[in-house]
Parts: C-alpha cells; sequence; structure tokens
C-alpha cells in the first residue's frame, strides 16, 4: 500500500516525491540502460572448482557467478532481515552510528563527487568492537555477519588458493595477499530514485579488494563495463557473484582483471545487497611486473588523499611502472 508521507528511514535527500511509489513506470531508456547479456556471465561451481574455468573468467572477466556456494539460506535469510530492520530505523537513529552507517557515498564520511543513492552499514570484521548503533537490532545484526562473514572467509580463501596454483604464487604470497578474516563487510541499500533523478546507486568503480562477495536480492540494477559495453548482471536466486578487485589485478601483474562496475538503482523498488571484501594483510608488500613494489596501506591512503583532493579515486594507474603499459 502506498504511504502518504516520505519514509523517515530514509535520508532526508533521498525523500523525492515518489518514494513511497508501488505501480512500476515504463522503463526509461537513457545513459543508464544496458545489455543483458547476464546468462553469458561464468559460472562456476565451488564445489568443484576447474582451474582453467576459472583462470579464464579471471582475465576476460574480472567477475563470475559462484554455483554451490555453501552459505546456509536460513543464515542468509535471517541476516536479510536483520539487516532490514536495521535500515529500517528512523534516519537520525542511524545516522547517529555514523561512520558505522554511512548514505550518499561508499566511502563513508569521504565524500565522492557525486552523490550516490544509497546508503548502508559498514562493519570491520578484525574490530569487534565496532562504533555503531547500541541495542537489539545492531547486535543481532552483528552476530549474523560474523556467522555469515565466515563462510565469505572460506569461499575467499577456496578461489583465492585456486588463483594462487594459476599464478604461481609461493606459500608466503598466498598467506599475506589474502587476510581474509580481516575484511569488511557492508550492507547497502538503494532506496528508489525519484523520477527525474538521474544520480547512480553507485558510481562506476572497481573495487580495492582482492576479490569480492555480492549477495544481491531479487531487484536487479548491478552492471559491469565488459567490452566497452555496460551489461546487467541479473540477479539469480542461489548464487553469489564474485568480483576482483585492484589488488587481485596488481597481484596477477594484469593478467587478472579488477572489473569496473556500477549499480543503477530502481525507480519503483529499493535494492539491498550483502558484500564482503576481502584484502591482503596491511603491510605485505605486492610484487608484481607491472606495478612498483606497494602495501595495501599506502594504496589505501592513496585512494583516500585522491578522493579528498578531486572527489573521485585514481586507483591502480597511480603504482604503475611507466614501462609497462
Ligand atoms: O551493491 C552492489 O551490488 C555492489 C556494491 C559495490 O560495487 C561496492 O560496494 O563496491
Ligand atoms: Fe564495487
Amino acid at each position: 500500500m502506498a504511504s502518504a508521507s516520505p519514509d523517515p528511514s530514509y535520508p532526508p535527500l533521498f525523500r523525492g516525491p515518489n518514494n513511497h511509489r508501488v505501480t512500476p513506470p515504463t522503463p526509461r531508456r537513457g545513459p543508464t540502460t544496458a545489455h543483458e547479456p547476464s546468462s553469458e556471465l561464468p559460472v562456476l561451481d565451488l564445489e568443484n572448482l576447474g582451474p582453467a574455468q576459472l583462470a579464464g573468467a579471471c582475465a576476460e572477466w574480472g567477475l563470475f557467478r559462484a554455483a554451490n556456494h555453501g552459505v546456509p539460506a536460513a543464515l542468509a535469510a535471517e541476516l536479510r532481515r536483520a539487516a532490514a530492520a536495521l535500515l529500517a530505523l528512523p534516519f537520525e537513529a542511524k545516522d547517529a552510528a555514523a561512520p558505522a552507517y554511512f548514505w550518499g557515498s561508499p566511502a563513508g564520511p569521504i565524500r565522492v563527487k557525486n552523490l550516490n543513492w544509497v546508503e548502508g552499514f559498514h562493519v570491520s570484521l578484525a574490530r569487534c568492537g565496532d562504533a555503531a548503533i547500541s541495542g537489539r537490532e545492531f547486535s543481532l545484526f552483528r552476530d549474523l555477519v560474523n556467522q555469515y562473514c565466515k563462510h565469505m572467509a572460506r569461499i575467499a580463501r577456496t578461489i583465492f588458493d585456486a588463483m594462487a596454483i594459476d599464478l604461481k604464487l609461493t606459500g608466503d604470497q598466498s598467506s599475506s595477499y589474502l587476510s581474509e578474516h580481516d575484511g569488511t563487510f557492508r550492507v547497502y541499500r538503494y532506496p528508489r530514485r525519484p523520477e527525474n533523478c538521474d544520480n547512480l546507486g553507485m558510481e562506476a568503480h572497481t573495487d580495492s579488494s582482492v576479490l569480492s562477495i555480492l549477495n544481491e536480492d531479487d531487484v536487479g540494477g548491478l552492471q559491469i563495463l565488459h567490452r566497452g559495453e555496460w551489461l546487467d548482471v541479473k540477479p539469480i536466486a542461489d548464487t553469489l557473484i564474485v568480483n576482483l578487485g585492484d589488488m587481485m589485478q596488481a597481484i596477477s601483474s594484469d593478467r587478472y582483471k579488477s572489473v569496473e562496475h556500477r549499480v543503477v538503482a530502481s525507480p519503483f523498488t529499493e535494492r539491498k545487497s550483502l558484500c564482503y571484501f576481502a584484502f591482503p594483510v596491511e603491510d605485505s608488500v605486492i610484487i608484481s611486473s607491472k606495478y612498483k613494489p606497494f602495501t595495501y596501506r599506502e594504496f589505501k591512503a592513496q585512494v583516500e588523499e585522491d578522493i579528498k583532493a578531486t572527489g573521485a579515486k585514481v586507483g591502480l594507474s597511480r603504482f604503475r611502472l611507466s614501462a609497462s603499459n
């Protein structure tokens, strides 16, 4: 049923005149439309990871769909419910939990140039005592995040070890280039986008991670840049989307791709996604033939500096050896 007043859980800037709309409008065509080849996306069976298929997906796409991932459906559903309850709190209550709560920018308190049509909660998995909303909603959420992310860490390690064989990494590199238990977790809500609003849910970017694991609902809106075209990644129940980030591209000396992606917020249905990001051990030096040696700590500091200075991430090109292209 349509409500008469704007949703008080939405950040004020997102309370557009139609944020209670329930009837799907005729799809608009415009800069945010994309092709629909999602059946082409590589699908990998995590219980039977074929090394050649994995290497091919990482080199050609930088992203794949993961089936047979072993995350209990009941746990994911419970986490979704807890996240939804948290996001449904009044905006002021959520905003008091910043920087665990953020809106308008996935970079948290650092503002990017364009307003992203998104809000969410950020959890640092290594820091158990994250400052956040106190109370029942948050402690249940936090507990479920911990359980869910044990599965994420397992999946990240399984995939990374298979990539490490393909890339012929040493044992030391395999353990220091992926610190799967120290990752971060975020839940995002992409509010309904009012008519005449062209803001993206999340602007085009590459992740800074080694790899990211996304569990989206059935709304859709994620797009990837593949061979110069934006393609829709259609939601498929019981699968996860795994995408490689900048650290994996560097570790692989550009054999694997950190795929550019974005999210288009729907004008009539809000979207929620659960995202886990895995990083290297912060001070381990990444050695590759295409980049000067750097640590993830240095990379992160550079990204923050660039966003502060220009509103946008520059990313890997900051570290690229000038002779290689
Ligand atoms: O919500 C999504 O589907 C993607 C989020 C994302 O790309 C990110 O957090 O880096
Ligand atoms: Fe991303």
